[in-house]
């Protein structure tokens, strides 16, 4: 048994805190608003991003940072991409000793196109023993109702990877695969929340599922030749931090991605529908990044270019959807075959 240090207690912090409860660990939850932590402590709800869920007695609620992470040799990261920095910059002057950071965080850093484990290792420095990811097709309303997972943890040490397997590992719902490719596992995960705010915008302008196939299909073809342009192993693609994720959130009403696409193709504003949310999108700072990494490395993304003009050139979404139709003749796996040739 261990004590975790969950940092970030929304959705998906929470929900992981709870499979390692599950796993007989004891889990130090801890957020920023000192009433949701009384909240959690004291009624063991967490109304806001898990309404009717009952967290168990070994998840104690935290609002001191440095208290969480005493003598704890494991921190989950679960907070948005774009918090990460400020969290980890509190967190790393409350440490004794290095930690080994588990992030599950799912962006790309817009300006310096940073990956989570790279964003972690640069402000963690010394503090860090080790960093690893987890990422994978796993909403967290279905895993707190301990419907079965799979999810997949990477690292630059698969030593430290295999540890957090067990750490999570749970026979009965939740199963974690490791993969060698860290970098195919972090693009697969942050990339899929463009193409599923895509999606939700083809289901809010009325197209069905012939449209949502086109997307998932070559979205996915996209999102490889960005990875593989990165250097990720094209194989990974097909996986769990693939087009695993990359199903469950183009084709879930759980997927905040998805929904903030639905409204935005149902006619409402960006900011309007951010507003209305009230959790993280994280597809709209990754949209950017992509478009940027992608203009860098003279990488097609048709529909990360269509999503880009949408969200931040305010070009209607039926009209990005004509342009991305009308253009011209491809053959199906020309760049496909590029990424699968011999270098
Ligand atoms: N939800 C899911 O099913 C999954 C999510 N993920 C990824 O996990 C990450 C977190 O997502 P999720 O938990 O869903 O997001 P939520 O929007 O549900 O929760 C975000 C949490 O982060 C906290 N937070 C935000 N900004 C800061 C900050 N500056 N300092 C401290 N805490 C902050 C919020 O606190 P407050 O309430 O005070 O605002 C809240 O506790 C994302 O990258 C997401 O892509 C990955 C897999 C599944
Ligand atoms: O990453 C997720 C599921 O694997 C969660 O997706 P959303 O952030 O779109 O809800």
């Amino acid at each position: 048994m261990e004590n975790i240090a969950v940092l970030g207690a929304g959705s998906w912090g929470t929900a992981l805190a709870l499979v390692l409860a599950d796993n007989g660990h004891r889990v130090r939850l801890w957020g920023q608003r000192a009433e949701q932590i009384e909240e959690i402590n004291q009624r063991r709800t967490n109304e806001k991003y898990l309404p009717g869920v009952r967290l168990t007695e070994a998840i104690i609620g935290y609002h001191d940072l440095c208290a969480a992470l005493d003598g704890v040799s494991v921190t989950v990261l679960a907070v948005p991409t774009k918090a990460i920095r400020g969290v980890l910059q509190k967190a790393r002057a409350c440490l004794a000793a290095p930690v080994t950071v588990v992030a599950v965080s799912k962006g790309i850093e817009p300006g310096t196109h940073k990956r989570v484990s790279e964003i972690v290792a640069e402000e963690m420095g010394e503090w860090l023993e080790d960093v690893v990811v987890l990422s994978g097709p796993s909403h967290a309303e279905e895993v707190v109702l301990r419907h079965p997972t799979t999810v997949a943890v990477s690292s630059p040490n698969m030593e430290a990877a295999q540890r957090i397997q067990d750490l999570f590992m749970n026979h009965h719902y939740f199963r974690v695969y490791t993969n060698p490719d860290l970098v195919g596992v972090e693009v697969g995960g942050a990339l899929k929340n463009i193409i599923a705010l895509a999606a939700g915008i083809s289901d809010g302008l009325g197209y069905g599922d012939n449209a949502k196939a086109a997307l998932i299909a070559r979205g996915l073809a996209e999102i490889a030749r960005l990875g593989c342009a990165l250097g990720a192993n094209p194989l990974t693609f097909s996986g769990l931090a693939g087009v695993g994720d990359l199903i469950v959130t183009c084709t879930s009403t759980h997927s905040r991605n998805w929904r903030a696409g639905y409204m935005l193709g149902q006619g409402k504003k960006l900011d309007e529908v951010l507003e209305s949310m009230g959790m993280v999108v994280e597809g709209v700072r990754t949209t950017k990044a992509a478009y940027e990494l992608a203009g860098e490395l003279g990488v097609k993304m048709p529909i990360t270019e269509a999503l880009y003009e949408v969200l931040f050139e305010g070009k209607e979404p039926k009209e990005a959807v004509d342009s991305l139709m009308a253009r011209g003749k491809k053959q199906e796996m020309d760049d496909v075959i590029n990424i699968f040739a011999e270098p």
